[in-house]
């Protein structure tokens, strides 16, 4: 399996609250998950786990045979190869879209940087903007910049978290059916939080979704449309058991 996450344990210093308790599942090549949950339910401090800018207290994490923690390893985040969308884009306003998605290219030659920027930028949809600012561009050209960027050094796994949320509502739609093309394009296995149901079931493969820091169910859009776990008995323990598999 390309990542797995066993028995993920995690609370804040000085917090009663486990943040983060007892989380198992497993991610597929060039899947997309969604992770859906209220507000408070847990879900940055996931992501933030698994870009290893939070130490876990317990658990396991591997990514494509590499371990990201597990006992005494900790793989720093600039070893991950993990690329992060946060819902403020995070673009460098005084450098040019170009720039912004070069700045997150090393090792390359300068021919090469080129090349896979342009790469990115045709991926997304924005050949012909590379000399804008940030400024100059909308709101959802600015997310397709910041996915560029964390696109352009092929990272093993993306991790977004609410990019809509500074959308506007039909920009939202335009940009999520826009997010799932350019992700199964490029084969990208994402992590995706919201805690917005239709953008969760518009672009997922399958669901993880947390109440209160734990996992409540695990499955594809389908099986867990607007359904609640009380409402199809015996849900749980199907789905999870089926799909966790670890
Ligand atoms: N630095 C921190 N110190 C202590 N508690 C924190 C810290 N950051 C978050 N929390 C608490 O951990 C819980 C989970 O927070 P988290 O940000 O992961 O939730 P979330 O599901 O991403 O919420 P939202 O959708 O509002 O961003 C909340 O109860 C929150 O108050």
């Amino acid at each position: 399996m390309f990542m797995v996450i066993k028995n993920l344990q995690f609370s804040y210093p000085n917090s009663p609250l486990v943040t983060v308790d007892d989380f198992s599942f497993t991610v597929e090549k060039g899947e997309v998950i969604s992770v859906l949950g209220r507000s408070g339910s847990g879900k940055s401090t996931l992501l933030r786990l698994i870009a290893g800018l939070e130490m876990p207290a317990g658990g396991s994490f591997t990514l494509n045979g590499k371990k990201m923690f597990c006992n005494k390893t900790f793989l720093q985040p600039e070893k991950r190869g993990i690329g992060m969308v946060f819902q403020d884009y995070a673009l460098f306003p005084h450098m040019s879209v170009k720039d912004n998605v070069l700045f997150g290219l090393s090792k390359m030659s300068r021919k090469d940087k080129n090349k896979r920027a342009e790469e990115v930028l045709e991926l997304v949809e924005l050949t012909g903007f590379e000399k804008r600012y940030p400024h100059q561009l909308s709101g959802g050209q600015q997310q397709r910049v910041a996915l560029a960027r964390a696109m352009a050094p092929e990272p093993e796994l993306i991790l977004l978290d609410e990019p809509f949320s500074n959308l506007d509502m039909d920009l939202q739609v335009k940009i999520r059916g826009d997010l799932r093309r350019i992700l199964k394009k490029a084969k990208t296995t994402a992590i995706f939080v919201t805690h917005n149901q239709n953008d969760a079931h518009a672009l997922a493969d399958r669901i993880v979704k947390i109440v209160d820091g734990k996992i409540d169910r695990i499955g594809r859009p389908c099986d867990l449309l607007g359904e609640s776990p009380t409402e199809i008995p015996g849900m749980i323990e199907i789905t999870y058991e089926e799909l966790i598999g670890v």
